[in-house]
């Protein structure tokens, strides 16, 4: 056998079931939500975050709207203790936000935990054993009826100890830990013993929490793992059903969705799925899941930025430019056909609609991301994108023919310098093949007269110290200047595209010209921009036939 060897390892079982109802089921609301990056998050860290990275993504977390935070595992460490104590002693804790805390179901560390939380306004005390079957065997050497006893004595101690502290409301929540991997029916049987000392009842509910400790399936079989126990627990309406999944498979988010469809009303996870090994269920991912449905997240998600600074800040973790909905490139496209599509429906996008816009599967303004990044360059990229850069930085509304045209400029410069294309680098590009008059022909003073309906121009030339004299006739300006450029070139051309408009982004009302001419077969563009617009038109032709003649040079030399 080699090392790298699938025989190694055993299929997860399905479950049997008849009665499958939660493919159907769709999330119209938010669950509960309830953080865990202050304690799950933290056990994972290379380093436990310090008292003052704690406080401020507690400060962070309650700015974003969580109503439940676990905030550590008090009895495990003098610094979990210790934030827990400053945030009560300090009156930090909004009247609507309950702090929850970790516990092993042993009694020392359970006496331990209430001390933590002398004083509190309120606070789910969070229990638990494992109950798996590897647990069991391997690590506690237990029977089932071993690790019932474990888990009611936990239950027991919690009560009493809560009676000793009636100024606190207390909330109760016991978890299977390593519920994927034990049997279902013995996952129940223990958390109805357990609920059995608590005696819940619907308006004082326990929480069950029923976590994917390590993620050992496709999220169907969790999310029939939860609809089985739903249906078989003791006193459903007495319990609020909690999920808690991690991300070992990468489907944390699809088994905790699927798992609230199965019936669980509450949801623990951490922002950008900080934790254990792959880390915790992502609550940004799932709750910006919820908000690109039309379905209120209960979280306010608005200042991504800020919350990906904390987080990074905090955990001393890297958040992925990929990451769903957060990542820096997440609402960006550089491929071609996605930023035409992304151009053509923004531009027709009516705003009292609903939103729909090709590759954006919502509005990144709404988590303050800006339409800069939307669009952005490189060799992959085709006109609608250049023309959008052009456009939204510069007020330049490039006719589609040109944009044909520039395409090909930028696409030669990406290859070339084998990065992405910035804006000033594209306009300067633009600039440089469209604008540019350096060692080229350029219009000094002009005169038009009109004579029988038949306009007669007079111009003067200049390249250097060289000066040129030329005149031509035709029906308008533009028509003689191309008629006066003929004779000086001696060659025919053609006006073949023509397009002008005023410059939104400039503050004294310049137009620009958009011209191609056929010369001599070929064509050639030009742009001229003035605040007249004969003087634009005249420079945008002039221009294009100076290309005409560098090339015919080139071709000659
Ligand atoms: C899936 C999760 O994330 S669960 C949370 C995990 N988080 C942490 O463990 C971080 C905080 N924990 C700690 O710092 C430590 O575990 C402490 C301080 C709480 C306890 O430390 P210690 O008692 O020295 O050690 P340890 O955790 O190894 O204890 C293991 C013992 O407790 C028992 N045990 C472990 N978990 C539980 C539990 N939930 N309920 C009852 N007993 C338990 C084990 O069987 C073992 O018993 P043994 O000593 O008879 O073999
Ligand atoms: C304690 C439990 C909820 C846990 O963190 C887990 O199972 O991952």
């Amino acid at each position: 056998m080699s090392d790298f060897d699938y025989r190694k390892y055993k299929p997860f079982p399905p479950v049997p079931k008849a009665d499958r109802r939660w493919p159907d089921q769709l999330i119209e609301k938010a669950p509960v939500w309830c953080s865990v990056d202050l304690r799950d998050g933290n056990q994972a860290l290379i380093e436990p975050m310090t008292a003052r990275q704690k406080s401020r993504l507690w400060d962070q977390l309650v700015k974003v709207g969580f109503k439940e935070i676990e905030v550590g595992f008090p009895s495990a460490s003098s610094h979990d203790f210790d934030f827990v104590r400053e945030l009560i002693e300090n009156d930090r804790i909004p009247e609507d936000v309950t702090i929850q805390v970790l516990v092993q179901a042993r009694k020392e560390l359970i006496e331990k935990t209430f001390e933590a939380l002398k004083g509190a306004r309120r606070a789910v005390v969070h229990v638990y054993n494992s109950t798996s079957t590897v647990q069991r065997e391997q690590v506690f050497g237990l029977d089932r009826q071993g690790i019932i006893d474990i888990a009611v004595n936990g239950a027991k101690l919690v009560q009493e100890c809560a009676q000793r502290y009636p100024e606190t409301e207390w909330i109760f929540e016991y978890s299977p830990e390593s519920f994927t991997g034990t049997e279902l029916d013995f996952a129940v049987a223990v958390c109805n013993a357990v609920t059995a000392v608590w005696q819940p009842t619907a308006d004082k509910p326990v929480i069950i929490n029923l976590p994917a400790t390590v993620e050992m399936s496709t999220p169907n079989i969790y999310a029939d793992q939860i609809e089985w126990f739903c249906d078989k627990v003791d006193n459903r309406d007495s319990l609020l059903i909690s999920l808690h999944t991690h991300n070992d498979r990468g489907c944390a988010v699809a088994a905790a969705e699927l798992g609230v469809m199965a019936g669980a009303d509450r949801v623990e996870g951490t922002l950008m799925g900080n934790g254990e090994r792959t880390g915790n269920m992502d609550v940004v991912t799932m709750a910006m899941n919820l908000y690109s449905q039309g379905v209120d997240p209960k979280l306010d998600l608005s200042n991504m930025d800020e919350i990906i600074q904390t987080v990074k800040e905090c955990t001393q973790l890297p958040v992925h430019p990929r990451h769903p909905w957060a990542g820096e490139l997440v609402f960006t496209a550089f491929s071609g056909s996605h930023q035409d599509a992304i151009k053509k429906c923004l531009s027709r996008r009516e705003q009292e609609n609903p939103w729909e816009v090709a590759y954006l599967p919502i509005d990144p303004a709404d988590i303050g991301r800006s339409y800069q990044e939307v669009i952005r360059i490189n060799s992959q990229s085709g006109k609608g994108g250049i023309a959008y850069v052009l456009e939204r930085d510069y007020g330049y509304e490039l006719p589609r023919w040109l944009q044909i045209d520039f395409s090909s400029a930028v696409q030669a410069y990406a290859e070339k310098s084998e990065s992405e294309v910035g804006s000033e680098e594209i306009f300067s590009l633009f600039q440089n093949t469209y604008l540019n008059d350096e060692g080229r022909w350029q219009l000094g003073s002009y005169n038009v007269s009109r004579e029988d309906h038949v306009d007669k121009l007079l111009a003067e030339l200049s390249l250097g110290s060289t000066r040129e004299k030329i005149s031509g006739i035709g029906n308008g300006v533009v028509a003689s200047f191309v008629d006066a450029m003929e004779k000086f070139t001696g060659k025919k051309i053609v006006l073949v595209e023509y397009n002008e408009h005023a410059l939104s982004q400039s503050a004294d009302a310049e137009a620009v010209c958009y011209i191609q001419l056929n010369v001599e077969g070929e064509r050639y563009c030009g742009c001229g921009r003035s605040h007249d617009i004969v003087q634009a038109s005249l420079d945008g032709i002039l221009r294009a036939i100076n290309k005409a003649e560098e090339q015919a040079q080139h071709a000659a030399a």
